[in-house]
This record gives structure tokens, C-alpha cells and sequence, in this order.
């Protein structure tokens, strides 16, 4: 499934924070957006995850107007991650991941065998079978994140939008839920901090600051010194990592 952004505008408590946003995911590509703190990326995406309604422009799935389609449609086809995604609850963890099958529940609303089934190969295929009957609450920041994951993938999206899935994951978890991202072949758009994650493992990139898109491409093509310079305010050396030939940065501090 196709995610199309046009002229995408989005305010908050009437301050326009990002403009005229035009982007595009193609199917089953992982594309990834950073930027600075405060640029506008956790912004646009709950825009595009319908936690907040355009000031102007479009969100497209496949050519649908995403915030056209009921809450029911919409998480049929996209799951997102946010941030902050903490519950004040305290659910089991089979129980949040179960929360992901809502939106194919019709009538009674309650989970049949096949839900159930999608919950457990979810919970086992993020490597966190063995918690399902511990309280979310008493999860550490890695795990949580994990079943947040599993959540996501139950419901059964095409598209995934992710804001920042490897927050409090050590390095080892920080490859693997990439790794686990890839191979779901869903849509994906997330947002990255760690720019050697996003020249690794995304298709595009686009970079935004200030609220708005200042480059878009390749990794290769985007992450490069002046770039890095003139949005990060970092010197940084490109180099080839000696067996894979992937990117990788190395940062110094610029004074300005
Ligand atoms: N509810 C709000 N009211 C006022 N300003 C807000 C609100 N939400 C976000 N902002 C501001 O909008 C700007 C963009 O914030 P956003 O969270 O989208 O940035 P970000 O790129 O995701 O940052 P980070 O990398 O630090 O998570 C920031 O300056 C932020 O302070």
C-alpha cells in the first residue's frame, strides 16, 4: 500500500508547525524521516496516524483520503508506534496486544480464535512470548517497546507508521526491531534519530527542520556533509563500513 502526503500542512493550538509536507512511500518501502529535536517529525506523524486532522492538504493510502475513512478502516490498514506510547493501566501484555485486534472485531467485540492466534504468533515473532501474562507496567523500556510492536503488527496493517521504535533499546534490540520492521515488507514511515540506522536500514530518507521537508532521496544522495552541517550542526566524515560497504557517518562537533 501507497502513502501519498500532499501540501501538507499541521497546527497545534493554532501554531502552524509543519508546512506544505509532500512525500511519498511507495509500497512495501521502508522510509525514514529525520531531523532535529523540535523539527516537526513527531508532528507530522500523528498527523499521518490520525491523531491530528491537516490544517491543509492530504494524507492518501492507495489514493483514499486517510482522514476520510471511519476509525475502524483506518486502523484496518495503519498501525502506528508513537512516542510516548505508555498506557495508564495496567493491562497484561497479552492484553495490550490483544488491543491491536479491535478494529477487526465486529458485534460482540470480542476476540474469537483467530485473534487470539494473531496475538500469540505476534508476541512470539517479537521475541516476547514469555511475557504475555506480566502487567505492561512492570515491563522495562525495551520490552514495553517490543510489545508495542506486537500490538502494531496484530492489527494487521499494510502500513506502519513508527516514531522513533528504537528508543530505550540497546544496540542488539536496535537492529533486531529494524530487522523485524524489514521483514513485515508493510509500508513503513519512521522517524530516526540515529542517522547510522536510517543510512542502513531505510530506502529514503527525508530530512525536515524547522517543520519543513529540506531534502528527500537516497541516503547516500541526502545525508551528506553540507547537509549534516547546515541542519545538525555537525562536522561529519562519510566512510564505508569495511564489509558491507554501507554507509556510515562520524560526527564531531562543529563550532559555529
Ligand atoms: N501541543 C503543542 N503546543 C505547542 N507547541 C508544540 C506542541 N506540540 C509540539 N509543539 C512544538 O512543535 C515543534 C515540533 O515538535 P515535534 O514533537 O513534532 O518535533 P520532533 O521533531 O518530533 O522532536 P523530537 O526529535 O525532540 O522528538 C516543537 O518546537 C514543539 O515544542
Amino acid at each position: 500500500m501507497r502513502i501519498d502526503i500532499e501540501d501538507l500542512s499541521v497546527e497545534v493550538a493554532g501554531t502552524r508547525l509543519v508546512h506544505d509536507i509532500a512525500l511519498r512511500a511507495g509500497s512495501g518501502r521502508l522510509v525514514g524521516l529525520v531531523g532535529p529535536n523540535g523539527s516537526g517529525k513527531s508532528t507530522l506523524l500523528r498527523c499521518v496516524y490520525r491523531a491530528l486532522r491537516p490544517a491543509a492538504g492530504t494524507v492518501r493510502l492507495d489514493g483514499e483520503d486517510l482522514h476520510a475513512l471511519s476509525a475502524r478502516e483506518g486502523a484496518r490498514r495503519l498501525a502506528a508506534l508513537p512516542q510516548e506510547a505508555s498506557t495508564e493501566f495496567d493491562f497484561t501484555v497479552a492484553e495490550v496486544v490483544a488491543m491491536g485486534r479491535l478494529p477487526h472485531q465486529r458485534g460482540s467485540g470480542r476476540a474469537n480464535a483467530d485473534d487470539r492466534d494473531v496475538c500469540a504468533r505476534t508476541l512470539a515473532r517479537v521475541g516476547a512470548a514469555h511475557l504475555a501474562d506480566r502487567g505492561f507496567l512492570s515491563l522495562s523500556g525495551g520490552e514495553k517497546q517490543r510489545v508495542l510492536i506486537a500490538r502494531a503488527l496484530a492489527q494487521e496493517p499494510e502500513v506502519l507508521v513508527l516514531d522513533e521504535p528504537t528508543n530505550h533499546l540497546d544496540i542488539a534490540q536496535q537492529l533486531e526491531v529494524l530487522a523485524l520492521v524489514r521483514d513485515s515488507r508493510l509500508t513503513v514511515l519512521t522517524a530516526l534519530h540515529d542517522l547510522n540506522l536510517a543510512a542502513v536500514h531505510c530506502d529514503d530518507l527525508h530530512v525536515i527542520a524547522d517543520g519543513r521537508i529540506v531534502a528527500s532521496g537516497a541516503p547516500y544522495d541526502v545525508l551528506t556533509p553540507e547537509l549534516l552541517a547546515e541542519v545538525f550542526g555537525v562536522r561529519a566524515h562519510r566512510v564505508r563500513h569495511p564489509e558491507t560497504g554501507a554507509l556510515q557517518l562520524l560526527f564531531d562537533r562543529l563550532t559555529r
